[in-house]
């Protein structure tokens, strides 16, 4: 990292004492002063000293300044990476070896006073109030405050211009964003939880923000797609869960291509890139997006990536049906048993987040399966598979390759040879469920998720296949997404790493497929073929032939599509991956909030 010059250094009064401060960048840190640490440590070192001073008690003072020499010397905060600018992977500087270190948010000037004699008032000192963001535990960031004292003015106003100064000079910071909080969402308090932890954080930062609270599903999406100025923002907050995100992306998705005069709905062509970043408050039911980009569904940690100005890419898919732009989706897609708990869940909103427990059982107990076709395209290997045990993570080596867009692009190619060749790979059959994961849709109820080492942004998706199998199966099959051994581990689950898939209902087979699957098979094809006419017929009362699709949380209801990730456009040159940004960057590594001295500084 490129070693940023001091922006200014001095000595302030905290409340532990006489401190060196020194700002760099937004990074600010301090320390004990040297001349009070000498004095401890000389104290502490000579017991000859001690024992002149206090006679008989040296002994057991000794024992009690080798302690606070202990403390005194212990550093108590960490030297840690400074990641405040994204592309910036950070570094440290030799001031935040020892002490405490943090990045800013903000300062303000406060005056302390009190009466004189004379009942006049008199300034008795000047405090500098620092915001800076600390780690905490699980993924959680927090913030916090520390106060320096200075009782000479001119000091106290160098270090506040200083720190306004370096903040205005980080461009990836945002300075005033758009606001959508949706009431309904979750346990219904998107709005509280907005104007009680997101607003003062931002107020601190000095992020000025339109807030636009909804009246009615789309009433965001349509505002971004039409009305809403975003020349006047730096970015977009959505507060809520995963259905008010979406909603959020496909109106922004949707307004950049208008206003780039790119046609989303035909199939060739080019999507243009957003280049405003959305940052998720999160107030729904699961918030699987925010959990897994973040690694916590808490809105302080979240308020807090977005005030530093995080930048997280993400993969979009665009799925159709019959050549027919449908939506977008960016975390799951499941047909069988999620879009049928899904279609069952929303009839049951009045109950809050507790309804996917109930639609959840319900719908393990019908045990329906599916029949149909599913041909996919798989992803190079140098993606990585879906059984990797190296995840994505903050940093990901997979999801940053430089050549990812070339490659890519590359792929494209490939993959419209691998069509015109039939290299597509089908799979006929019976199943459970289908779903593709295009992140790991990590949430609090799954800490690992749908599949855990899927990627963020490089293009690709996890195919996963549950074939019919016994209820028994099934249930243990699920109960593995919540501890630690391999969901995919089971003879009746398969998985893919895709480009590309599609997905043919049963019932919607042409007749012509039908019929070479009579002619290949025997009394078995047979059997299917009248099964399917069976199922056709209403009257019969049997299994329903098709279920819809859970696409992000939002029920699309078609069963026959097809989805197509990154480089997956027609025309050779268009490739979407990494079609939207997040204040995000990925969750972190365990290790660095398993070291106690780097839990506090980001
Ligand atoms: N004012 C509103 N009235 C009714 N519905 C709304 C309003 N604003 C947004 N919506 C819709 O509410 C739906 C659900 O919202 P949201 O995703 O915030 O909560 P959730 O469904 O409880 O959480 P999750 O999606 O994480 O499970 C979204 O599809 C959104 O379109």
């Amino acid at each position: 990292m490129e070693t940023q010059p001091r922006a200014l250094c001095s000595q302030l009064t905290s409340q532990h004492g006489l401190c060196d401060v020194t700002l760099t960048g937004a990074f600010l840190s301090w320390k004990e002063a040297e001349t009070c640490r000498r004095r401890a440590a000389g104290h502490a070192y000579d017991p000859r000293k001690a024992a002149k001073l206090i006679g008989s008690l040296s002994k057991s003072l000794c024992v009690n300044n080798r302690r606070m020499l202990y403390f005194s010397r212990r550093p108590m905060r960490a030297p840690v990476r400074d990641r405040s600018r994204p592309g910036d992977r950070g570094g440290t500087t030799p001031a935040q070896t020892r002490g405490n270190s943090g990045v800013l948010l903000g300062a303000q000037l406060n005056v302390t006073s009190m009466p004189s004699q004379h009942n006049c008032i008199t300034f008795s000192a000047l405090l500098t109030a620092v915001s800076y963001v600390e780690r905490g535990r699980k993924h959680r960031w927090q913030c916090s405050e520390v106060t320096f004292r200075c009782t000479e003015s001119r000091l106290c106003l160098q270090w506040l211009q200083a720190i306004k100064e370096q903040l205005a000079l980080l461009t990836t910071r945002p300075k005033r964003l758009l606001v959508y909080i949706n009431p309904y969402g979750g346990k219904q308090r998107g709005k509280r939880i907005y104007e009680q932890k997101v607003a003062p954080i931002f107020c601190r930062a000095s992020i000025s923000t339109d807030v636009i609270v909804t009246e009615r599903a789309n009433h965001a999406r349509d505002h971004l797609k039409t009305e809403a100025d975003l020349q006047k923002y730096d970015g977009i907050v959505c507060v809520g869960g995963d259905g008010m995100f979406s909603e959020v992306m496909h109106g922004l998705i949707s307004r950049t291509q208008r206003d780039t005069g790119a046609d989303q709905n035909c199939s060739g062509e080019t999507l243009v890139e957003c280049s405003l970043r959305v940052g998720i408050i999160p107030a729904g039911s699961t918030d699987c997006v925010c959990y897994a980009t973040v690694g916590s569904n808490d809105p302080v940690t979240s308020a807090l990536h977005i005030v530093v100005g995080d930048s997280q890419p993400m993969d979009v898919c665009s799925i159709r049906a019959d050549d027919t732009f449908l939506r977008y989706s960016v975390s799951l897609l499941g047909y069988g048993f999620y879009g049928d708990m899904l279609t069952d869940s929303e009839r049951k909103r009045w109950m809050g987040p507790a309804r996917y427990d109930l639609s959840g059982v319900k719908t393990f107990l019908s045990h329906r399966y599916y029949e149909g076709t599913v041909s996919f395209l798989l992803a190079d290997s140098n993606v990585g598979t879906p059984r990797d045990k190296l995840q994505c993570r903050s940093g990901c080596n997979i999801c940053q390759q430089p050549s990812a867009d070339k490659r890519l692009c590359g792929k494209e190619d490939h993959a419209l040879d691998g069509e015109a060749k039939g290299a597509w790979q089908v799979i006929r059959g019976k199943f459970l469920a289908i779903n593709a994961a295009c992140m790991s849709c990590a949430c609090p109820r799954s800490p690992k998720g749908l599949s855990p080492s899927a990627h963020l942004a490089n293009g690709t998706v996890d195919l996963i296949l549950v074939h019919k199998c016994s209820r028994l199966d099934f249930f243990r099959h699920l109960l593995r997404h919540t501890n630690k051994d391999d969901q995919f581990d089971h003879p009746f689950v398969e998985v893919y790493r895709v480009r590309q898939f599609r997905f043919t209902p049963r019932c919607q087979e042409t007749a012509s497929e039908l019929e070479l699957e009579l002619r290949e098979g025997d009394g078995v094809g047979r059997a299917r073929f009248f099964s399917q006419i069976c199922r056709k017929h209403p009257a019969c009362g049997c299994m329903p032939t098709h279920s819809c699709w859970n696409c992000d949380g939002e029920i699309l209801p078609h069963a026959g599509i097809e989805v197509r990730y990154g480089a997956a456009h027609r025309d050779r040159s268009r490739v979407h991956c990494q079609l939207i940004k997040l204040f995000a960057r990925g969750i972190e590594e365990q290790t660095v909030f398993d070291d106690p001295y780097t839990l506090c500084a980001i």
